[in-house]
C-alpha cells in the first residue's frame, strides 16, 4: 500500500499548571469519572508544576524518527495530533489535507488493544477527519505493538539494570504494571475479548525471558479511575504490595510495561504513590524504566511502517494472535465507566 505521510497519535497532557484542569475535563468529558478524582488528579500534575513529560517525549521522539527516516530513505513526513490536549488531531489532520496527504499510517503511542488503549484512538481520528471533511486523507492505524522487539527489549534491559541492585534476590518480585480499565472493557478487548489483559500479559513474560531473569513476577494494575464500586482490572499495584509483604517478599521491581514513555502515572502512581506504599511496609523498591527515547523503539516504528509500505516481515516475539483494528469488529464503542458491559 502507498502511504504519503506518518502521524503520531497520542494522549496529550498539560505544559502548564492553568493548562491541567481544562485537560482533565477533555479527557473525562462524559466518561462518569467523580469530580473528587479529578480534583485529586490535578493535584498530582501540580506536584510537578502542572507539567506531564508527554507531549516533550513526543517533541523528541518525533525528532529521532525524522532522523531515523532520513537514514534509512524512508521519504514520509511526520505529523502530530493528540487526542486531549494540543497540538489536536483535528489540527493535524487539517494540515495533512492542505498538504495535499490522501492517506497517511497513523502509530499510536499505545502498544495494546482495548477500548481505551486502542479504539477510543480510532474515534478520534475518524471525527478529526469528518470535521475536515473531504480533503481529509484516509488514516489507516498501526497494527498493536506489544510484542514486538523494539519495545520488549528496551524494557528487558532496563529491568535487568534495575534488577542488578537488589540485594536479596531470593526474596524479591517482578510486578509487571499497566493502566487498570474496567473489568467490562477487558471482556470485549480485541475480537475474543479479554486480548488488553492477554497482550499485557504476554508482553511481562517476553520482558520477563528477554531480560534473562528468574525472579518469580506477578502482573498488577494502577491508575483505577471512575466510582469506587465499579470493578476495574486488578489486583490494584498498592494492594498487591501489601499481599506479598504479608508473603515474606522484601524487594519489588516494578516494570511499567503499559507505558511507552514516562507519563505521569509513572511519575506520581508508581514514582510517588506505589514508592510509598512499599516504603510503609518495609520493601525494598526498584523502578524499571519505559522505553522512551530507547533508539531500537525509534527503529521499531520505522520497521512497523516498513510493514505496511514494503511488506516487510512482522517482527514480534508473541504468540498471541493480532487483528486489524481498523476493522469495526472488535472493542465496541463503550458505555459509561462503571457500568460494566
Ligand atoms: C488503558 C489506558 C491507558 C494506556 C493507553 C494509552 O496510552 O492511551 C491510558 C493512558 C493515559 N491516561 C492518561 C491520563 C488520564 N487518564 C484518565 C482516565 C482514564 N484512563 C483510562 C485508561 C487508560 N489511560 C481510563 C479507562 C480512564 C477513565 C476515564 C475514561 O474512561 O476515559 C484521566 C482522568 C483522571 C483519572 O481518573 O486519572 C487522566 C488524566 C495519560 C496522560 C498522562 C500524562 O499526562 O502524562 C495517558 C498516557
Ligand atoms: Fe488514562
Amino acid at each position: 500500500m502507498n502511504y504519503d505521510a506518518l502521524l503520531l497519535v497520542s494522549f496529550g497532557g498539560p505544559e502548564s499548571a492553568s493548562d491541567v484542569l481544562p485537560f482533565l475535563r477533555n479527557v473525562t468529558r462524559g466518561r462518569g469519572v467523580p469530580e473528587e478524582r479529578l480534583t485529586e488528579v490535578a493535584e498530582h500534575y501540580y506536584h510537578f508544576g502542572g507539567v506531564s513529560p508527554i507531549n516533550e517525549w513526543c517533541r523528541s521522539f518525533i525528532d529521532a524518527l525524522r532522523g531515523e527516516f532520513a537514514t534509512h530513505r524512508v521519504n514520509l513526513p511526520i505529523y502530530w495530533g493528540n487526542r486531549n490536549w494540543p497540538p489536536m488531531l483535528v489540527e493535524a489532520v487539517q494540515q495533512m489535507a492542505g498538504d495535499g496527504v490522501k492517506r497517511a499510517l497513523a502509530f499510536t503511542t499505545s502498544a495494546y488493544g482495548s477500548y481505551s488503549s486502542c479504539r477510543q484512538y480510532l474515534e478520534d481520528l475518524s471525527a478529526a477527519r469528518a470535521a475536515v471533511g473531504g480533503s481529509a486523507p484516509v488514516i489507516d492505524k498501526i497494527r498493536h505493538f506489544f510484542d514486538h522487539p523494539g519495545f520488549v527489549q528496551p524494557f528487558a534491559d532496563k529491568l535487568r539494570t534495575a534488577a542488578a541492585a537488589i540485594d536479596d534476590p531470593a526474596n524479591a518480585r517482578i510486578l509487571f504494571t499497566a493502566h487498570s480499565i474496567p473489568v467490562g472493557m477487558n471482556d470485549v478487548s480485541g475480537p475474543e475479548g479479554a486480548r488488553y489483559h492477554d497482550q499485557v500479559a504476554e508482553t511481562a513474560a517476553l520482558v520477563r525471558q528477554a531480560a534473562g531473569l528468574d525472579l518469580p513476577y506477578d502482573i498488577v494494575w494502577q491508575s483505577k479511575s471512575g466510582p469506587a464500586d465499579s470493578v476495574w482490572l486488578g489486583p490494584d499495584i498498592n494492594d498487591h504490595l501489601k499481599a506479598i509483604a504479608a508473603e515474606g517478599v522484601s524487594s519489588v521491581v516494578v516494570s511499567p510495561v503499559g507505558f511507552l514513555s514516562d507519563h505521569m502515572e509513572v511519575l506520581w502512581d508508581l514514582d510517588i504513590e506505589a514508592k510509598q506504599t512499599a516504603e510503609e511496609l518495609g520493601l525494598s523498591y526498584y523502578r524499571a524504566g519505559t522505553p522512551g527515547l530507547d533508539p531500537r523503539t525509534v527503529t521499531m516504528v520505522r520497521e512497523l511502517v516498513a510493514e505496511r509500505v514494503d511488506g516487510a516481515p512482522v517482527k514480534r516475539l508473541g504468540k498471541l494472535p493480532l487483528w486489524n483494528p481498523n476493522d469495526d469488529g472488535c472493542c465496541p464503542a463503550r458505555r459509561p465507566v462503571g457500568m460494566g458491559r
